[in-house]
């Protein structure tokens, strides 16, 4: 497996940072004994070590309750189960360290941040509401020079609570030492599709409106909710999946050339899609869709309806897919639709980004049969980026359609890895900035004020079936746009 660079810093005047060996850094994990750090965040740490050896970094578990030895053990386990060479295994295992805290209780956090190294990364790998409530309490706590803070989706449910968290957060700590995580920025989705796009000159004259019909962004998955419905049934697949990972693939899909390949260069371009994306024709609910899966069965598995699921409070009418159409108000997309969709416990995975370009303008007189659409597929999932092309060939006068494949990268880290490298390297590069999380939230928000008010019907879909029917962009009204 080839190794992913390290995403290097640009100075003021252009140069690039010299790549020498990372400083050692205290990682702090608040929430050692959850989920999220032992399926997710210990598996990128091992991968990032596995590829990047030099890195010393110190992990301090963090909980509520005592887990003494066990977090040691559980480091060490999650290491092995990533094949992480025993060298490195254990040199990271002899410098892990537990501590009991509750951060809720007294100033039991205060004093626990006082006792940090400068520069320590303190990782919220908690439900929002605690995350929220442990960073109120930093309020006022002098901090040790350069401690950083990373936070996990979601950032605040909506436009007014995600600026007074990015007010919070800013009167601890500047921007630059905020990391707001999402995985799908892993460097080689960003960055092997960024380097994909801008290096050809053959892709690049024709990503436009004038070129390209159609855009849809989509994450179906065969898992449905695996004992998730603690975080899943406040949040949905709108919340869950659109708001946060697909609009920043939209954001990155549709943004105009870079001139270099830096955090704030790219995080600005960013910005500038998400802030001219709006709901297709203004319409929240003609432009979104909601369903949620019934009892069905998932390769061998049974899988009970949504609302029997343990932890489900069918009260909160959880959707389990949704669909929104965007579109893009600037010069290079007004006019072309944008199709996101997500959901749970759909009977085939379907992780891709697929633009379909616009039909020649004259097809020779002379060829027979159907032309189809161009179609460009990138695939949207760790590993190598698996490209796909459709285009029209004839034998000889018959038109036929044709698939090259290819794959760029071989990304050896998990894209958890990837993210947290940037976040200890100090690069926010792979994360996402405060203004761009409000803006996310102001593209959605009239869809959650219809979907509460019930102006858009909850539909059903069997789990383990293709979703309910007719949807897609071909399905969308789209007489509009704006
Ligand atoms: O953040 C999340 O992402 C996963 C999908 O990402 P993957 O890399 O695990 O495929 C999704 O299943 C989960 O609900 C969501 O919270």
């Amino acid at each position: 497996m080839s190794r992913l660079p390290r995403v290097p810093h640009t100075h003021s005047d252009g140069s690039l940072e010299d790549m020498q060996p990372a400083e050692p850094v205290t990682l702090v994990i608040f929430g050692a004994s959850g989920d999220l750090t032992q399926r997710l965040l210990l598996p990128g740490v091992a991968t990032l070590l596995e590829v990047e050896p030099f890195r010393q970094v110190d992990l301090i578990g963090v909980d509520r309750e005592d887990m003494g030895q066990e977090w040691a053990e559980l480091v060490r386990s999650r290491f092995e189960a990533e094949e992480v060479p025993a060298e490195t295994t254990e040199r990271v295992v002899a410098a892990a360290r537990f501590e009991q805290v509750d951060l809720l209780e007294g100033t039991q956090l205060a004093d626990f941040v006082a006792g940090l190294p400068e520069s320590a990364v303190l990782y919220f790998a908690l439900p929002p509401a605690v995350t929220q409530a442990a960073i109120e309490r930093l309020r006022g706590v002098e901090l040790p020079k350069g401690t950083r803070l990373a936070l996990e989706k979601p950032f605040g449910d909506g436009v007014e609570s995600a600026e007074e968290l990015n007010r919070l957060l800013l009167s601890l700590v500047p921007e630059n030492q905020i990391y707001r995580v999402d995985h799908f920025l892993g460097a080689a989705m960003l960055l092997n599709f960024i380097g994909m796009r801008f290096s050809n000159r053959i892709l690049e004259k024709v990503w436009n409106a004038e070129d390209i019909e159609k855009v849809e962004i989509t994450y179906d998955e065969d898992l449905a909710l695996e004992g998730r419905a603690g975080y899943y049934d406040k949040a949905g697949a709108l919340k869950d999946m659109l708001q946060s990972h697909l609009l920043q693939v939209l954001a990155i899909v549709a943004m105009e050339p870079p001139a270099r390949v830096d955090a704030d260069e790219l995080r600005d371009l960013k910005a500038h899609v998400l802030n001219s994306t709006y709901l297709w024709g203004d319409d929240p609910a003609a432009s979104s869709r909601r369903a949620r899966y019934t009892a069905g069965t998932l390769g061998e598995r049974e899988i009970p309806d949504y609302t029997a699921e343990e932890g489900v409070d069918p009260a909160r009418n959880t959707e389990t897919l949704a669909q929104l159409t965007l579109e893009v108000r600037t010069d290079r997309w007004s006019g072309v639709p944008w199709v996101l969709r997500s959901g749970k416990g759909l009977g085939e995975k379907a992780k891709e980004v697929r633009i379909f370009f616009r039909d020649v303008r004259h097809l020779p007189v002379g060829l027979e049969g159907e032309q189809g659409p161009d179609v460009l597929v990138v695939a949207l999932k760790p590993g190598p980026v698996e490209l796909h092309l459709t285009m029209n060939a004839t034998d000889p006068t018959r038109i036929e359609t044709k698939v090259l494949e290819t794959t760029v990268g071989d990304p050896a880290m998990l894209p958890y890895g990837e993210v947290l490298g940037g976040i200890l390297d100090g690069n926010p590069l792979l994360t996402v900035r405060g203004d761009t999380a409000v803006q996310s939230w102001r593209i959605i928000e009239q869809v959650m004020e219809v979907w509460s008010a019930g102006e858009v019907p909850m539909e059903e879909y069997p789990a383990g079936s293709a979703g309910p029917e007719g949807w897609g962009v071909d399905a969308v009204a789209l007489t509009g746009g704006r």
